[in-house]
């Protein structure tokens, strides 16, 4: 479903990911680990196609990016959860909401038993709908921007750095609900700091550092591996 082959990017004359392979395939979930200014963020925006690969190639659903672009990732399956959440802060939440789904359908009329839906998976967010998303806690905004992701059904969920900023109870809960969505189907890259946390959901995962992949490997091994632990913890 995503597919980096030697990918190169740089910030002007700043090298950043050097010679990325990774994938993700129909059905996993893949955590992508890294200390601050590994990159991390850096590949997220390399598969959205909002920083450009120097070198090699990105395939999202077995498409090239380059001539795919951005704009055409929700419609092709593909549902975001950027860093710091995103959310259009003078909208409501269901308009929030509705963004995420229109993004995908093109306006479609199954909106409402979509929202149920998201309502039901996310019980805060269905006293919150009338609410202006700007006004919402760290924690509810988090839950919005999966939903806003999740509402128009994509089967690859792309999430940066989701846990940021929530207390220990709400991180416990998100990753209860990422679990949840992957149970039910939906492949998922995971990019995350916290490694306990991101491997003890997936099923692969990669060790980003400088740029570079410092080790990949089956989760349960990562997190058992003396090499792979100095690299992230
Ligand atoms: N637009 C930009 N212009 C110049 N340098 C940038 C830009 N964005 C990121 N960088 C640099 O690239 C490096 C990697 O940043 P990136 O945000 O990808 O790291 P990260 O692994 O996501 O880190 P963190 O966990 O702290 O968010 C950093 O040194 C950062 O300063």
């Amino acid at each position: 479903m995503l597919e980096l082959k030697d990918v190169d990017t740089a910030y002007g004359p700043v090298p950043m990911l050097r010679a990325v392979t990774m994938s993700v395939q129909p059905g996993e979930l893949v955590c992508l680990l890294g200390p601050n200014g590994a990159g991390k963020t850096t590949t997220f925006m390399t598969v959205c196609g909002v920083v450009r690969a120097q070198r090699g190639r990105v395939e999202v659903m077995g498409r090239d990016l380059a001539s795919l672009g951005t704009e055409n990732l929700a419609a092709l399956g593909v549902g975001l959860v950027p860093e710091g959440r995103r959310l259009f802060p003078s909208l409501t939440v269901q308009e929030n909401l509705r963004l995420g789904y229109d993004a995908v359908s093109g306006r479609g009329p199954d909106f409402e038993p979509q929202l149920d839906k998201m309502c039901h998976l996310f019980p805060r967010i269905r006293e919150r709908l009338r609410q202006v998303a700007g006004t919402l806690s760290g924690g509810e905004q988090a839950m919005v921007a999966l939903a806003r992701a999740l509402i128009g059904e994509p089967r690859l969920v792309i999430m940066d750095e989701p846990s940021l900023g929530l207390s220990p109870k709400l991180i416990d809960e998100y990753f209860e609900i990422t679990k949840e969505v992957h149970r039910r189907g939906t492949t998922i890259l995971l990019i995350e700091q916290n490694a306990e946390m991101g491997l003890g959901i997936a099923d692969r995962g990669y060790v980003l550092v400088k740029g570079r992949v410092a080790q990949e490997g089956p989760a349960r091994e990562l997190l058992s591996s003396k090499a792979a632990r100095s690299l992230y913890l």
